[in-house]
């Protein structure tokens, strides 16, 4: 069940699901205390073009796991960055083994700029596998929610570490991924986005590029 946080009459913050299952806690918990000053991550919405973005931003979308840039804003992901689709599908055809070792969901991988083409753009690619497959086999809204929140705290770990080892890697940068051709609802995906959970000191904040209309 989705958990949308609501404040009950005494105050006290509480989950839906625990209203479901009649689960009524008298008074705040070491853990409810230590949660409530958990720092989560921060989205910032802008009307852009993802693909404008400064050079050494990374630029994040979703991926399934079959090395397939098929489609919508991952076919023109393959089309300007035709180097990083290569490491890319070397990642889910070489590195992994469709049928014994798939990548696995719920993971990242962060491809540094590598386009050698004049006039490319220096961006990283933040790719995460939300989704198994694609097309009618996608995974299901909720599996690819879940696969969402974990992909996305493995890429902010992977921009910690590279960025602690001295790498320029700009402002992360995002389109309203899963939106289009996976099916789910943005605002549900903004949910688990803004649930993710972040340590002070470390990356916090994502913006959101899109030139959806609202
Ligand atoms: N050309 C373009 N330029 C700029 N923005 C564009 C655009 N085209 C679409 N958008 C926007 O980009 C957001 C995400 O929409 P998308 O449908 O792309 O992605 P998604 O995350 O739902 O799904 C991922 C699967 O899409 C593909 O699937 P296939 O392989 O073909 O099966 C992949 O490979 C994955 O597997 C929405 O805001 C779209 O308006």
């Amino acid at each position: 069940m989705k958990q949308l946080e609501m404040s009950s009459s005494s105050g006290r913050v509480v989950t839906t699901e625990q209203q479901a299952h009649g689960n009524k806690p008298q008074g705040k918990t070491p853990d409810d205390l230590a949660d409530s000053h958990q720092m989560r991550l921060k989205l910032h919405e802008y009307k852009k073009d993802l693909f404008s973005a400064p050079p050494n931003s990374i630029l994040i979308h979703a991926c399934n796991t079959r090395g397939v840039w098929g489609s919508g804003i991952a076919a023109a992901f393959r089309q300007r960055y035709p180097a990083a689709f290569q490491i890319y599908r070397a990642h889910c055809l070489q590195m992994h083994h469709q049928r014994n070792a798939p990548v696995p969901t719920g993971t990242c991988l962060l491809i540094p700029p590598c386009e050698t083409k004049t006039g490319a753009a220096s961006h990283w690619i933040g790719c995460l596998f939300t989704s198994a497959k694609y097309g009618r086999a996608k995974d299901t809204p909720r599996t690819i929610l879940k696969n969402t929140g974990s992909a996305v705290r493995a890429l902010l770990h992977q921009v910690q570490v590279i960025r602690a080892s001295g790498e320029v890697v700009g402002q992360l940068v995002m389109c309203r991924i899963n939106s289009g051709r996976f099916g789910v609802d943005w605002d549900r995906t903004v949910d688990v986005l803004r649930n993710v959970d972040v340590q002070e000191g470390t990356v916090s904040e994502v913006e959101v590029w899109s030139m959806d209309e609202d």
